[in-house]
This record gives C-alpha cells, sequence and structure tokens, in this order.
C-alpha cells in the first residue's frame, strides 16, 4: 500500500483533540501525519498527558515517510491565547480557522493526501463573532464546492444526511427537490468513486412519521422526495421510496443497503452513533479534496485528562488513507 501524507487539525485547543492526536502517536502510523497545531499548545498537553511527544518540523520538499512512535510531523500556527484544558476562549477562534485553511490549501495543491480534523467547537466560533456552523459547511465555501454532503459510517451502516446544521423548525422548508437531487447524486458518485461501490443501494427515509402515512401525517414525502427518486431512477440510481424511518433501520431492511440517506441531523445520527460510536467517522463527500473527522465533539469535560477514547480519531485516518488509495485507482 502507498504512504500517505495526511494533514490532522486538532482542532478546538481546549478540547480533546489535542490529547487525541498525542495518544494516537504513542503507537506510529503507516501514513505520515502532519499535524497543522501550535507546537507549544501540543508539548504542554503532552505533558499534563504524561505522554512522550517529538514534534519534528514538517518540510514539504522531504520525501513522504510513516509516522514513528511518540512522534508527529507539525506545521506550526500560533495561538493567539495559551490554551487551558475544558475552558474556551474565543480569541483563539481565528487560531483554528487558520489552521483549517493550512491544511485545505495543502490538500487542494496535492501537498497532502486529505485532511483529517479533530472537532471543533461551533458555539465558541460564533461567540468570536465568526459565523460558521461546522466543518462541513466551510469547507463547502473554502473549497468552493456547489454541494457538500455529511455521511458518517460504521462498520455496517453508512447514514448520509440531506440537511445538517439547522435547528429542527427549518428542516421541512430546506428539504426541496433540487437540494434531494444534488444530495442523493453527490451520495451515489461518492460511493462509486470513494468506496468502489459500483450501482450502490440508497435507502431514503421519509420526513414525517410513517413516511407521510399516505399524505395523512404530511405530504413531503409525495411532493418532494418521490418526485426525486422517480427523475434519478429514471437515470439509473438504485433508490428505495421514502420509508418510515422508525423501520429502515432494520437489518432486514439494511443488509440489502450500502448507504442511508436521512433528512435531518437527529434522524439519522443517534442511529449511527448507537451502533458505532467510538468507532465511527464523518465523512464530507462532493468536494475536491477527501475530509474524513471524528464522529465526537470537543468533550471539554475530557480534556488532559487522559479518558478521551481515540478510537474514532484513528478510524477517520484509517478512512482517508483507504480513500485516498480508492480515488487514485478509480481515478
Ligand atoms: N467534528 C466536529 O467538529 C464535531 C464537533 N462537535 C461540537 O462539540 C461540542 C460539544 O458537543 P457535545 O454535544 O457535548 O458532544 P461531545 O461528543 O463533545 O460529548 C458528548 C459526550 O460524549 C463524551 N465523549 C465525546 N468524545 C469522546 C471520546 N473521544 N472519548 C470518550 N468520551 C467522549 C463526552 O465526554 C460527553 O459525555 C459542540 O460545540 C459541537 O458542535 C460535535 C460533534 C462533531
Ligand atoms: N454532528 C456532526 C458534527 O457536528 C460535525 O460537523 P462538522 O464539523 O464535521 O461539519
Amino acid at each position: 500500500m502507498s504512504i500517505y501524507r495526511l494533514a490532522l487539525t486538532p482542532g478546538e485547543p481546549a478540547g480533546i483533540g489535542p490529547d487525541l492526536c498525542i495518544q494516537i502517536a504513542q503507537q506510529g502510523h503507516d501514513h505520515q501525519l502532519v499535524v497543522i497545531a501550535d507546537p507549544l499548545m501540543m508539548q504542554a498537553r503532552a505533558r499534563l498527558l504524561n505522554l512522550p511527544i517529538t514534534l519534528i518540523p514538517y518540510n514539504a520538499e522531504e520525501p513522504v515517510s510513516p509516522t514513528a512512535p511518540g512522534t508527529l510531523w507539525i506545521e506550526p500556527v500560533c495561538l493567539v491565547k495559551t490554551a487551558t484544558p475544558g475552558q474556551l476562549n474565543p480569541a483563539n477562534a481565528r487560531y483554528i480557522l487558520d489552521t483549517l485553511t493550512r491544511a485545505t490549501q495543502g490538500c487542494q495543491s496535492g501537498e497532502f493526501a486529505a485532511l483529517v480534523t479533530a472537532p471543533v467547537h461551533k458555539g465558541v466560533i460564533n461567540d468570536a463573532g465568526i459565523p460558521f456552523s461546522g466543518h462541513t459547511e466551510f469547507l463547502e465555501l473554502l473549497t468552493h464546492s456547489s454541494k457538500v454532503v455529511m455521511m458518517l459510517a460504521t462498520e455496517g451502516l453508512r447514514v448520509a444526511l440531506a440537511t445538517t446544521h439547522l435547528p429542527l423548525a427549518a428542516v421541512p422548508a430546506a428539504i426541496t427537490q433540487p437540494l434531494l437531487e444534488e444530495v442523493l447524486t453527490v451520495l451515489h458518485q461518492e460511493l462509486q468513486r470513494s468506496f468502489g461501490v459500483h450501482n450502490p443501494r440508497i435507502l431514503i427515509a421519509g420526513l414525517n412519521p410513517h413516511a407521510g402515512e399516505s399524505g395523512h401525517m404530511g405530504r413531503e414525502e409525495i411532493d418532494v422526495i418521490q418526485p426525486v427518486i422517480d427523475r434519478l431512477r429514471a437515470q439509473g440510481y438504485n433508490l428505495s421510496d421514502p420509508l418510515p424511518a422508525d423501520t429502515l433501520f432494520t437489518d432486514k431492511l439494511l443488509d440489502t443497503a450500502d448507504a442511508v440517506l436521512a433528512m435531518y441531523h437527529d434522524q439519522g445520527l443517534p442511529v449511527l452513533k448507537y451502533k458505532g460510536f467510538g468507532r465511527a467517522v464523518n465523512i464530507t463527500l462532493g468536494m475536491p479534496i477527501i475530509r474524513t473527522s471524528v464522529d465526537h465533539g470537543t468533550a471539554l469535560d475530557l480534556a488532559g485528562t487522559g479518558k478521551a477514547d481515540c478510537g474514532s480519531l484513528l478510524t477517520a485516518i484509517n478512512y482517508a488513507a483507504e480513500m485516498s488509495a480508492n480515488r487514485h485507482t478509480t481515478g
């Protein structure tokens, strides 16, 4: 297998992201992990965790090489204020976005094969006066992508979302035919391109209880979702009808499928996280670059304690490498 150079952003400096990067470094990795972060913050966190870490200055001109145990490559970006684990500081919001921007530009130029992100705290970035609702939306803008799709995956289940970080009250109006058509197109094409699924079968959740009960409990299934399904089926897509979400997530149906499309965040993600929290990955589909992330948030309660589980970050790194290999194969 090829060795890939992966950009790793630790995210919110008061959260568990820096801890997880230091934890995974202990065992080394087959790929080159380049952390884009403040080196003093990373060293301070390693001391707090009582874990050894050697930060090797990253040089893009040197050959790509695996990550030896106890080391990480580092591309320095400086914090504005010293970070205290567990204590958010809006003064560091710009730093977080700067690390993401540097990593994304490196992916766009081909310097990095993929971007792997640890969690950010959306609220503290907003408290700094910066509109931000998630990596997904931020990266869509940064990469000038017309439509990106959030998909979480764990062993045996992939769940993509038609809408992401919206108040629940705003969801029905956001579910439009053009949106669904774009989301399903991105999902179908990425399952082929990044996951090697030739003719993906996608199960589609309805929006309303019992998928609208033939229009008696809501008409979105009839007026919005079904017409899109019919159009895409005519182009060869393998799609279910809108299914009642409460029974969609059962083995009988899931065993036949490559992915599920949920209509909103808390319709799909609780099921995925119940099945695989700590072993799941969040992937942004539809961009020219590969981006994977953890399945959890900043866990401020665990920062600096050594109790955070690094399983999801390892899963995200492994998916980034596999997707890099798949894209090289399928072009
Ligand atoms: N990819 C990203 O950047 C994500 C960021 N977030 C952000 O994180 C912040 C906090 O969100 P919450 O809803 O509190 O979710 P959270 O995932 O940070 O915490 C929920 C619970 O899970 C535990 N937990 C989380 N990660 C863990 C790990 N690696 N090992 C062991 N236990 C872990 C926490 O201790 C807490 O009890 C929010 O601002 C949210 O927007 C949330 C999800 C993903
Ligand atoms: N619930 C998923 C989440 O909040 C992660 O969002 P993003 O930062 O990856 O866009």
